[in-house]
């Protein structure tokens, strides 16, 4: 096969294994078994390896991770990745709302999100283009676990436009997979991890990205950083938008016209929590419009504009692993 059919045949396998990833990933409709995932897949890491000029950074071929990192450089946050304060009873949600009432009226909604138990993680996009990806680290300074954040089925390489956005999200392990993870890790003997956020932490931590490739982690966004030049007026016309750039946004968030209603939704989700497949300590709930969002402003380690309802602690008692005491 000369060049020239090569490059016509990859550009083929990047469209049809993109379009296989995002079926199966975000949408959660795969239309071809694993199977045939897999052998396109390796059609192409072989034409790449035949023809190295035609990889690219946004190949598919990047899910299965490349090579060793030595260590993870630094990423200063253009816009800081602040930590939302908590809120952990109907007085607390109260007295959420009366602050807000204070600062910008009557007049007013809610958005509530399911709090996903992971890590929350900033990735960068420039024309389109999956640049960088990074951890919240201090709020000011992350860790570019870009190498690792590709091998993640649900983050596009390349978005539906060719726009350079900066968005949030939260990494997080199904627990299935994680409940796979120990089991694995059991049979080798080797040390379990607590729970799905620490196994999600860990493996995105990792500088061997295969390892993270490995871990079937997955990612909902929540928040464009920098909605700037989007024109979006409302939270939730952002998560809107960025399903429609291809990324995976929760389903289960919901407009709330007044606090009653929060209250509502987080009575339902304390009772549905269990039937989730993946972790989440609570539920956040932010102010829907942007201006309103601007007025409100942010602490210097908290927006104004949001609050995070934690579940109270189960009284999980963690039953310890018989010691075996070596005799
Ligand atoms: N874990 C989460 O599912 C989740 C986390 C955050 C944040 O941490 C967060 C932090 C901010 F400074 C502002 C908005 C946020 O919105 C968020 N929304 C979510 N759904």
């Amino acid at each position: 096969m000369d060049l020239q059919t090569a490059e016509i045949r990859v550009k083929e396998l990047h469209n049809l294994l993109n379009q296989y990833n995002y079926e199966y990933h975000v949408l959660d409709k795969p239309s071809v078994p694993d199977a045939e995932y897999d052998r396109v897949l390796h059609e192409l890491i072989e034409l790449e390896q035949q023809f190295p000029e035609l990889k690219s950074p946004d190949s598919p071929s990047e899910r299965v991770g490349g090579e060793v990192l030595d260590m993870f450089s630094k990423v200063q946050h253009q816009t800081p990745m602040l930590s939302l304060g908590n809120a952990f009873n109907e007085e607390d949600l109260k007295d959420f709302d009366r602050r807000i009432r204070q600062a910008v009226g009557d007049n007013f909604s809610f958005v509530c999100e399911l709090k996903i138990d992971g890590l929350a993680v900033s990735l960068k996009y420039e024309d389109g283009l999956f640049v960088q990806g990074a951890t919240r680290g201090d709020g000011q300074t992350g860790e570019d676990i870009t190498a690792n954040l590709k091998t993640i089925r649900s983050i596009p390489l390349r978005l539906n436009e060719n726009v350079s956005i900066e968005v949030r999200g939260e990494a997080f392990m199904p627990r299935k997979s994680f409940n796979a993870l120990n089991k694995l890790r059991e049979e080798k003997e080797e040390e379990l991890f607590a729970n799905p956020r620490n196994a999600a932490a860990g493996s995105l931590r990792q500088l061997d990205p295969r390892i993270a490739a490995s871990r079937n982690l997955d990612i909902f966004l929540y928040n464009i950083a920098d909605v700037g030049e989007t024109g979006v007026v409302s939270h939730s016309e952002g998560l809107d938008l960025l399903e429609k750039l291809g990324f995976k946004a929760n389903r289960e968030r919901r407009r709330c016209a007044n606090i009653e209603e929060v209250i509502e939704f987080i009575n339902y989700w304390t009772e549905k929590r269990p039937e989730l497949p993946y972790d989440i300590d609570g539920i956040v709930i932010k102010v829907d419009s942007l201006d309103q969002q601007q007025e409100l402003g942010t602490t210097a380690k908290s927006p104004r504009w949001a609050v995070a309802y934690k579940f109270p602690a189960e009284e999980v008692v963690t039953k310890l692993k018989d010691i075996e005491l070596s005799v």
